[in-house]
């Protein structure tokens, strides 16, 4: 892994998609190394384009973006599905052929270490399913079986959560713990504010930059109203203390 500089430098980002308007605009944030950031917003508050953008996907319109280092991605459940029949280990051994020179096929080593790497998201026994039969959450974990062998160092989850049931968010929440306990940046699209409390930054979007900063500083009343335009419900939390805002269920 490098180790300088941030993974992601984004300043004044404006993102759109060919021959229409930007649907992002004003976009400035900043991914470092061992950092867990949210990034939340409304349906079509843009979440999803800017990770179309930090994959380069998508050219910025104005402003600038720099991503450094090697990426790894873990799209939307309904958008992993390949229509091949290739095993969760083949999937996996695709992180190989993304780290090393594009002639060389994985042998005998890489994928003992893909096998590992299911290992440690718990699928070691499903190295040989066909990647389109397992479940969402499994497909997910094999998404970030094959980001560890890529050794990405920063790693994008794109509304990872939606439609996992409580032990498998909960094991998606102990993975990308460690992920950026190991020094990756890790960048996490939720609907989920009460999620996002408990990483290090926030980034709001709603077509375009509402905040960024600790959750702390940034998950205020008025940036959540201006995040999802008033949608918010409002649960207050001991007494007359600060009130703590939950995103709408999707729908
Ligand atoms: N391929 C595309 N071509 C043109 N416009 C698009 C395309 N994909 C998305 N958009 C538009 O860009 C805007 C932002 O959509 P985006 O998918 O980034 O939102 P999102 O925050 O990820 O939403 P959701 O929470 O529903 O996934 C929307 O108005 C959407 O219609």
């Amino acid at each position: 892994m490098h180790d300088r500089g941030p993974l992601i430098d984004a300043r004044g980002l404006a993102v759109g998609y060919p021959g229409g308007p930007p649907v992002l605009e004003d976009v400035t944030f900043a991914v470092a190394r061992g950092e867990r950031v949210g990034v939340l917003g409304p349906n079509g508050g843009g979440k999803t384009t800017l990770m179309r953008a930090l994959l380069g996907e998508l050219a910025p319109r104005a402003g600038s973006l720099a991503v450094s280092g090697t990426t790894g991605t873990v799209p939307q459940t309904e958008r992993s599905r390949l229509d091949y029949p290739v095993s969760a280990l083949d999937v996996v051994l695709m992180g190989a052929l993304a780290r090393g020179p594009w002639w060389r096929r994985p042998g005998r080593r890489e994928r003992a270490e893909a096998l590992a790497a299911l290992d440690r998201v718990g699928l070691s026994d499903r190295a040989e399913t066909t990647f389109g039969e397992l479940s969402g959450g499994q497909r997910q974990r094999v998404l970030v079986a094959r980001a560890l062998l890529q050794d990405a160092d920063l790693v994008l989850f794109d509304e990872p959560f939606t439609g996992l049931d409580t032990p498998s968010a909960e094991r998606l929440t102990t993975l990308i713990d460690t992920l950026a306990a190991e020094g990756r940046g890790v960048l996490v699209s939720t609907h989920d504010v009460g999620q996002a409390r408990a990483w290090d930054h926030v980034l709001c979007l709603n077509r375009r930059m509402v905040d960024f900063g600790p959750p702390a500083l940034a998950l205020t009343e008025p940036v959540l109203a201006a995040t999802y335009e008033h949608a918010v419900i409002r649960v207050p939390v001991d007494g007359d203390g600060p009130r703590r805002a939950a995103a709408p269920a999707r729908a």
